[in-house]
């Protein structure tokens, strides 16, 4: 059986945010694919349903289900813009009951069925922004990665009645309101918001209640940086970290009079509720008091209940949850699959309902082990290779980003690069250093005012140890990461000379001036770096770099501007250090996730043939 190629990007069918029917016999869920002849990715709506094929519904995403599981709203684009569709399931075409200036918000069914609310962003005055007039800046929060400039654009709540399509405006004012929640006698709309006068100097977010026609009221204190609220119940369920936003997320629970209270998991685990890139799921009541969460465990997203009874096998990473009629439907990915659909009761084995997986390919699995870092502290890592190859041999040292990300040993449509080079006899050495999420909180925050520094070590004593094991060819190592990645990348090539290939993508060279003008520069400098910006910054040991490097970049990152990469760029090229900039035009942060498939191939290929320029006699 053939081995994956770059052309299979153009193949991945990946599922994602199921929504199961209240009474748990079917899954409405969003399947991505890629329409190559359009270079654009692709959402559709698809069902799936025990003894039954798997079958698309309708263009759009974010669906769910009424609570008389007779019709699914879900999200549309009318004309460009995300509007809420409503699909009776007896039959009929999607009808759009809302035709908001600048799009809706998932929808969120009140729970007797007569109203869906939704957050949705909003211009300045109501209106669409200008985008040929003057943009006039005062605060910090005047741009955001996938954006750009927000122009004085907020985010509010809104009640669209099912019948009549009539929409009402719940709040409103200079700030970002968060995904709604019911209450249970659809009185009151739950949400995260910050609305301190200074909240673009200091990250925060608390929960408010609202009912339409009211001021929000605020339920939780400065202690809490909120992040996410459920009404499940009588109870809120929400998700906070303590005291600021570095740490673990975890899971409270709060009476609308009440003081919060955290939910004992048992587990030193952050909770994950899904983000791009960070698989997971909202909580959700499974039955009774029976909480349902996700968090991240060495690699993998696990869905638990409380106080710590995991839901689902070992070696699968969960990305988006369900629960209804005391049952499960959750999207995990494995080795072999991106994604697929599962459906169960809870402690059961879950049938799996889709086959999404990627056929006619034969992948390579990546093996679990743990290196030891110089001070004693046990690292995880993945190690991809063919088990045939020649040894040694060359490897690639792949970096995550975050830092809080982590690699997990499952299948995802954007490191291609990995299996191809391990069919031409790479190792590709894939490690969660400290920093990564995981492995606890202490670890989690070992690395805060000392990126590099903290966690530069634990690359390098991981690749000695596969070099000492004669697995890995000396003279033929190399490096690569995105993001923070990407950043690891540039310090790694300052402090060793050892690899003979750097591919840096998304990067991040200078802390200064990254503070300045990244969208999360003001949180990621009091929050993650600390006083000695000098210190943790690549550009500091740029006069000792002799690695012929590739700088990958969207054009339009706000995240890590592509400024990162030009600084790097000049630094090399200075000094007459092999060294090529490839920009992505209109390409954020996570191009490389969910931007152009013409991108994604593009930044891959890029990958493979520097590698093989680069690292004398790898195999081509
Ligand atoms: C810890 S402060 C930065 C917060 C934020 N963390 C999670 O995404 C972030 O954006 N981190 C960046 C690096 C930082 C700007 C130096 C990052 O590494 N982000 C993600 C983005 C991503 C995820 C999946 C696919 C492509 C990009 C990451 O790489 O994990």
């Amino acid at each position: 059986m053939p081995r994956l190629t770059l052309d299979d990007l153009y193949r991945f069918a990946v599922p994602a945010d199921p929504s199961l029917r209240p009474d748990g016999g079917a899954v409405a869920y969003t399947l991505t694919t890629v329409d190559r002849d359009a270079d654009e990715n692709r959402t559709e709506v698809w069902l799936a349903a025990p003894g039954a094929a798997p079958r698309r519904l309708a263009g759009g995403s974010a669906a769910r289900w009424s609570p008389d599981g007779r019709t699914l709203a879900f999200l549309r684009p009318v004309d460009g813009r995300p509007q809420i569709n409503l699909l009776p399931m007896d039959g009929g075409e999607p009808v759009a009951i809302t035709s908001a200036a600048l799009g809706a918000g998932a929808p969120r069914w009140s729970p007797d069925g007569t109203r869906i609310a939704f957050s949705a962003p909003v211009g300045p005055g109501g209106r669409a922004p200008d985008a040929d007039a003057p943009v006039v800046i005062d605060r910090l929060e005047y741009k955001a990665d996938g954006t750009g400039l927000l122009r004085g654009m907020g985010a509010h709540l809104f009640v669209v009645d099912v019948a009549s399509g009539e929409t009402a405006q719940v709040t409103e004012g200079g700030f970002f309101a968060g995904e709604p929640s019911w209450s249970p006698d659809g009185t009151r709309l739950a949400f995260v918001a910050d609305m301190e006068d200074e909240r673009d100097l200091e990250t925060g977010g608390a929960v408010h209640t609202v009912a339409p026609g009211e001021q929000p009221r605020r339920l939780t204190g400065p202690d809490l940086v909120c992040t996410g609220v459920w009404w499940e119940g009588e109870r809120l369920v929400v998700t906070a970290t303590k005291g600021g936003p570095a740490g673990h997320v975890r899971l409270f629970t709060l009476t609308p009079g009440g003081v919060p209270e955290e939910v004992e998991t048992g587990l030193d685990r952050n909770v994950m509720t899904g983000a791009p890139g960070y698989p997971g799921a909202a909580p959700a009541l499974l039955t009774g008091d029976d909480l349902m969460f996700c968090v991240r465990d060495r690699g993998c997203t696990h869905l638990y209940r409380a106080p710590g009874e995991r839901l689902v096998p070992e070696e699968t990473s969960v990305s988006g949850a369900s629960a209804a009629a005391g049952r499960i439907a959750y999207v995990a990915a494995t080795s072999h699959s991106a994604g697929d659909v599962y459906l169960g009761r809870p402690g059961e084995t879950p049938e799996r309902l889709t086959d999404h997986a990627l056929d006619g390919v034969e992948l390579f699995t990546p093996a679990r082990r743990m290196f030891t870092a110089p001070d004693g502290t046990q690292v995880e890592g993945f190690v991809l290779r063919d088990e045939n190859a020649a040894t040694p041999g060359p490897l690639l040292l792949d970096v995550h980003g975050g830092p809080h990300n982590a690699w997990a040993p499952v299948l995802d449509g954007f490191h291609l690069y990995h299996q191809v080079l391990a069919a031409k006899g790479w190792t590709v050495l894939a490690l969660n250093p400290r920093a990564s999420d995981g492995y606890g909180e202490d670890f989690y925050t070992a690395a805060v005012g000392a990126w590099g520094l903290a966690d530069g070590q634990d690359f390098l004593a991981a690749v000695d140890t596969l070099v000492e094991e004669n697995v890995a060819d000396p003279g033929r190592l190399a490096v690569t990461g995105y993001s923070y990645g990407g950043y690891m990348t540039c310090w790694l090539t300052g402090h060793t000379g050892r690899f003979k290939a750097a591919i840096p993508g998304g990067c991040v060279s200078d802390l200064s001036s990254m503070a300045g003008t990244s969208d999360l520069g003001r949180l990621m400098k009091v929050h993650e770096w600390g006083g000695d910006l000098a210190a943790q910054s690549p550009i500091t040991y740029v006069s000792e770099v002799t690695t012929p490097t590739l700088l990958l970049h969207g054009e339009s990152d706000d995240r890590c501007p592509v400024g990162q990469s030009e600084q790097w760029f000049a630094a090399l090229r200075e000094r007459r250090v092999p060294v090529r900039l490839v920009r992505y035009p209109g390409a954020s942060h996570l191009f490389i996730l969910n931007g152009r498939p013409s991108h994604r191939h593009d930044y891959n290929e890029r990958i493979i043939a520097w590698l093989e320029q680069w690292v004398s006699g790898s195999p081509s």
